[in-house]
């Protein structure tokens, strides 16, 4: 379970000008759910996802997972956690085999279970062929599997995705999806950013559109879809842009 409550977040420009990138933002996501955070470049998703993981401190407002508060709690929180970010972009000589063997020995993890999970998510992720290959030798779709298998080898409550699809061609998407799908029959709790409708459609229980550092939505898709009598997500999230000067109505 994942609670934001009314969190800000500004960074300083080069001129030391204060910009605030997060203004009161509030949701929840819980265990067998998929929290989809929708919104368009620079809305603030990745910042709200970096705060949530601990990567970032808000300046003001609280942030619990699975009832440890972000700030009090980090080291609980991180190992609770899987996060995968478009930062995290895997490559050098190491094979992904190796990767996570030294992600598991990070995280001090029991090498017997480092090995169990290391055959069990590779065989889940399809990762069998390139297991041993090194990593600069992979292609995105392979790259990204590898990344997920990092992420989430402590199987962790809680999954944090930065736009886990980026990149992928319709296949490798599918594996992501399907995965997705899985960990939340499990019962995991699961946010997500990205600035595909059709995949929030798919995939999300609920969604919160962020815009300008706001949330200007947040709730199920049937709430959303009635409240602005659409059929199409798109369609709200073009009214929403239009609304705040991000498009122009034409
Ligand atoms: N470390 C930082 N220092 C200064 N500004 C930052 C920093 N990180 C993010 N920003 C700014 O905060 C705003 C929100 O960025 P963020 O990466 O959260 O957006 P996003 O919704 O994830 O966008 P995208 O879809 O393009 O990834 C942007 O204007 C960005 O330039």
């Amino acid at each position: 379970m994942v609670e934001v409550n009314g969190i800000y977040k500004s960074f300083k420009s080069k001129k030391s000008k204060k910009i605030e990138v997060l203004k009161d933002i509030s949701f929840e996501a819980k265990p067998g759910e998929i929290y989809g955070l929708l919104g368009p470049n620079g809305a603030g998703k990745t910042t709200s996802l970096r705060c949530i993981a601990t990567l970032l401190k808000p300046d003001k407002g609280s942030i619990s997972v699975n009832g440890y508060d972000t700030l009090k709690k980090s080291n609980k929180v991180r190992s609770i956690i899987g996060l995968l970010t478009s930062d995290m972009k895997l490559s050098g000589n190491l094979s992904p085999r190796e990767l996570m063997q030294f992600f598991g020995e990070l995280n001090h993890l029991d090498d017997s279970y480092i090995k169990t999970q290391i055959e069990k998510l590779s065989e889940y992720l399809g990762m069998n062929d390139f297991l041993d290959k090194p990593v600069q030798k992979l292609s995105t779709g392979m790259k990204q599997k590898a990344s997920i298998a990092v992420s989430i080898l402590h199987d962790p409550d809680v999954i944090i995705f930065d736009e886990p699809t980026n990149g992928l061609d319709i296949l490798a998407s599918k594996i992501v999806v399907d995965f997705l799908f899985d960990f939340k029959k499990k019962g995991k709790t699961i946010i997500l950013s990205t600035h595909i409708m059709s995949e929030a459609e798919k995939l999300c229980d609920k969604i919160g559109i962020i815009m300008n550092g706001s949330l200007v939505e947040n709730g199920t898709f049937d709430d959303i879809l009635s409240k602005y009598d659409e059929e199409r997500l798109e369609e709200v999230f073009y009214k929403l842009a239009v609304e705040r000067g991000l498009l122009k109505n034409v």
